[in-house]
C-alpha cells in the first residue's frame, strides 16, 4: 500500500514538474543526470563566452590544442590567417583528439552550435554561434590530475603564443602635426629582419657570451625581485658603420621573441614626451636609439663645462631650454630612474660609432650593463661569412686571409658585400670569390694612409680622431685597450654624407640639441 502511496506521489511530482517545463526537456535532463551518474567519465564544458565576456580558457585550450602535438585528430580546420604566415590548427566541429597527462587519458571535443538568439535585434531574430570545448576526462584520475592539467595547458597556450607572435618593428618617427591628432606614440609594422646569432660574423667567444647574458636575463625574473633592481638590461653597442650593430640588434631580437621599439630621439620634443614614449612599451621588448651621439647631445659633461668656461659664450639662462627638448639628464631617467620601472623584461640598446663622445654617466653599469665592442673583420667571423655566402668552412686560400685580415681593417660589411657580388661560384668554386676579397683586402692595408690624409676615392673626408686618453677609455668600458684603439681609429674612417651646408645629419641632429643644460 506504502509502494502505491509513493509512486502516486511521484506521480504528482512528475505532474507540477510538467507544468513548469516541457516533458522533453524533464527527460532529455532526467536521462542525461542518469547517464552522468553512470558513466565512468566526468565532462567539463569550456564556453568560448561567459556571459557577455570572451572565455581565456577557450583562447588557451585553442592555442594548446593547435600544437603539433595534436595533429592527430581526425577532424580538423585549417587556415591562415590574414598578415600570418603560419596555418592555424584548430578542432573542427565535433572533432575529437586525446591527450596525456600525468598518466592519465583525457579527450577534447569541439562543439560549434547554432542557436537563436533571444534577442530581437533591429535585423530581428537571427541565428549565432555558440562554441566551446568538451573535456572528457576519467572520474578515477579527475581530482588527481585536472587542476594541474588545467594549470599545464594555460602555461604551455601562453608560451606558444609567445613564440607564435609575429615581433613588431615600432617607431615613434611621424610629424609632428600627426603626433597632435593620433595621439598615439608608437606605430609598428611586422618586424622580419633575418639576421640570427648563426648568420652574424663576430668571434665564437663574444657570441656565446652575448648569448649567455641574454638567456639569463631572460629566466631572471625571481632574481631581479630578490636583489630588488628592475628586471630590465643596458647594451651598448659601439664600433665601426658596417661592423654589424643593427645585426646584432636584429639578432638579439629573433633570439628573444621580443618586440622592438626603434626610438628616434631626435622626433622627441621633450623629457616628458620621452617619458610617455616609455610607458607606452610593452614588456618583454628593447628599446632601441641608434647613433646616440647623433641624437642629443650627451657629450661629457665635464668636459663641455670646460668648455664653456674658457669661451666667452655668455651661459644659457637656466632651464630656458629643459622643456622644450630631450636633456641628457632626461635620457639618464629614461634609462634607469622611477619611470623606467613601470615594465619589466626590457632590454635599452644604444648604439654608437663614437663612444668618446658619449658621457660616462651613460655609460656606467646598471644604465649600460654590457658594452659590446663591433670590431672589423676577423678571421673567424670572417669564416662564418664564408659559411653563410659560400657554403664552405674551409679552403687552401685561407691561411692567406688569415694573415692580412686583422690588418686590413675591413668591415663585415664590405667583405660582405664581395661575397654576394661572388655569390654565383657557390654552385661552382669559391675560389674567385676569394682571390677577390685577397686583393680588397691588400688595397684595405694600404689604404690607411690615404685616409688620414683626407683622400677617399669617393671625395668623402675623414675625422678627427678623439684626443680622449686611452686609460680613461679603459676606464669607462672595461675592454680591451685594442679593442677601444680600433673603435676610435674608424673615426678616421669613417665616411659621412655631407650635405650642401657641409654639415652632416649627426652634426645638425647634436646642434639642434645643444645648449640643453
Ligand atoms: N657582424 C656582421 N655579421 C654579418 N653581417 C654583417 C655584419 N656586419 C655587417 N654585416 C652586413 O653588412 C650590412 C650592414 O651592417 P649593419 O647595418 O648591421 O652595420 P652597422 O654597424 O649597424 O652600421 P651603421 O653603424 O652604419 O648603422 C648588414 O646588412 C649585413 O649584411
Amino acid at each position: 500500500m506504502d509502494l502505491w502511496t509513493s509512486f502516486g506521489s511521484l506521480l504528482g511530482l512528475f505532474a507540477f514538474i510538467q507544468t513548469i517545463m516541457p516533458v522533453e526537456y524533464a527527460l532529455g535532463r532526467l536521462g542525461s543526470s542518469l547517464f552522468d551518474y553512470l558513466s565512468w567519465y566526468n565532462y567539463f564544458e569550456v564556453h568560448e563566452i561567459v556571459g557577455i565576456n570572451s572565455n581565456d580558457l577557450y583562447s588557451w585550450v585553442q592555442i594548446y590544442l593547435s600544437s603539433t602535438a595534436f595533429t592527430s585528430a581526425q577532424r580538423a580546420t585549417l587556415c591562415i590567417p590574414k598578415n600570418s604566415k603560419k596555418t592555424n590548427y584548430t578542432l573542427a566541429n565535433s572533432g575529437k583528439v586525446c591527450d596525456k597527462f600525468k598518466g592519465a587519458n583525457v579527450w577534447w571535443q569541439h562543439i560549434s552550435d547554432e542557436y537563436r538568439q533571444s534577442q530581437i535585434s533591429f535585423w530581428g531574430e537571427r541565428p549565432d554561434e555558440k562554441r566551446y570545448y568538451t573535456l572528457q576526462i576519467s572520474k578515477r584520475d579527475r581530482d588527481r590530475v585536472l587542476q594541474d592539467y588545467i594549470d599545464h595547458i594555460t602555461t604551455q597556450a601562453k608560451k606558444l603564443e609567445f613564440l607564435n607572435k609575429e615581433k613588431q618593428l615600432y617607431t615613434n618617427s611621424r610629424s609632428q602635426h600627426n603626433y597632435e591628432f593620433n595621439r598615439k606614440p608608437w606605430e609598428s609594422v611586422p618586424f622580419e629582419h633575418p639576421s640570427t646569432f648563426d648568420t652574424l660574423a663576430l668571434d665564437t667567444a663574444k657570441k656565446q657570451e652575448i648569448l649567455n647574458d641574454l638567456q639569463e636575463f631572460m629566466r631572471g625574473k625571481e632574481f631581479y625581485h630578490r636583489v630588488g633592481r628592475s628586471w630590465k638590461r643596458g647594451y651598448l653597442l659601439y664600433g665601426p658603420p658596417g661592423t654589424g650593430k643593427s645585426s646584432m640588434i636584429a639578432a638579439i631580437a629573433n633570439f628573444t621573441g621580443y618586440d622592438v621599439y626603434d626610438l628616434e630621439l631626435t622626433e622627441v620634443k621633450s623629457n616628458a614626451e620621452l617619458r610617455k614614449l616609455l610607458i607606452h612599451t610593452t614588456n618583454k621588448s628593447i628599446i632601441v636609439i641608434e647613433d646616440i651621439d647623433c641624437s642629443v647631445n650627451l657629450s661629457d659633461r665635464a668636459k663641455r663645462k670646460k668648455e664653456k668656461t674658457t669661451s666667452e659664450m655668455p651661459a644659457k639662462p637656466k632651464g630656458e631650454d629643459e622643456e622644450s627638448r630631450v636633456t641628457l639628464s632626461g635620457l639618464l631617467n629614461f634609462t634607469d630612474g622611477l619611470w623606467s620601472c613601470c615594465g619589466s623584461e626590457r632590454i635599452i640598446i644604444f648604439t654608437t660609432n663614437h663612444i668618446d663622445k658619449l658621457d660616462p654617466a651613460l655609460l656606467r653599469s646598471g644604465r649600460m650593463d654590457m658594452h659590446i665592442f663591433m670590431s672589423y673583420c676577423t678571421f673567424p667571423a670572417f669564416k662564418i661569412l664564408a659559411q653563410n655566402y659560400l657554403l664552405i668552412s674551409d679552403h687552401e686560400l685561407f691561411p692567406q686571409i688569415e694573415a692580412i685580415i686583422d690588418t686590413a681593417m675591413m668591415t663585415p660589411a664590405d667583405v660582405s658585400e664581395i661575397l654576394i657580388k661572388k655569390r654565383d661560384s657557390v654552385t661552382e668554386d669559391p675560389t674567385e670569390a676569394l682571390e677577390v676579397l685577397i686583393e680588397a683586402l691588400k688595397a684595405a692595408k694600404d689604404k690607411p694612409k690615404a685616409k688620414e690624409q683626407g683622400d677617399f676615392a669617393d671625395g668623402s673626408e675623414g675625422v678627427e680622431a678623439t684626443d680622449m686618453p686611452q686609460d680613461e677609455i679603459k676606464e669607462e668600458v672595461g675592454n680591451s685597450l685594442a679593442d677601444k684603439r680600433s673603435a676610435k681609429q674608424q673615426t678616421t674612417s669613417e665616411r659621412i654624407e655631407k650635405s650642401s651646408d657641409g654639415k652632416s645629419d649627426c652634426e645638425r641632429g647634436a646642434a639642434s640639441n645643444q645648449g640643453e643644460e
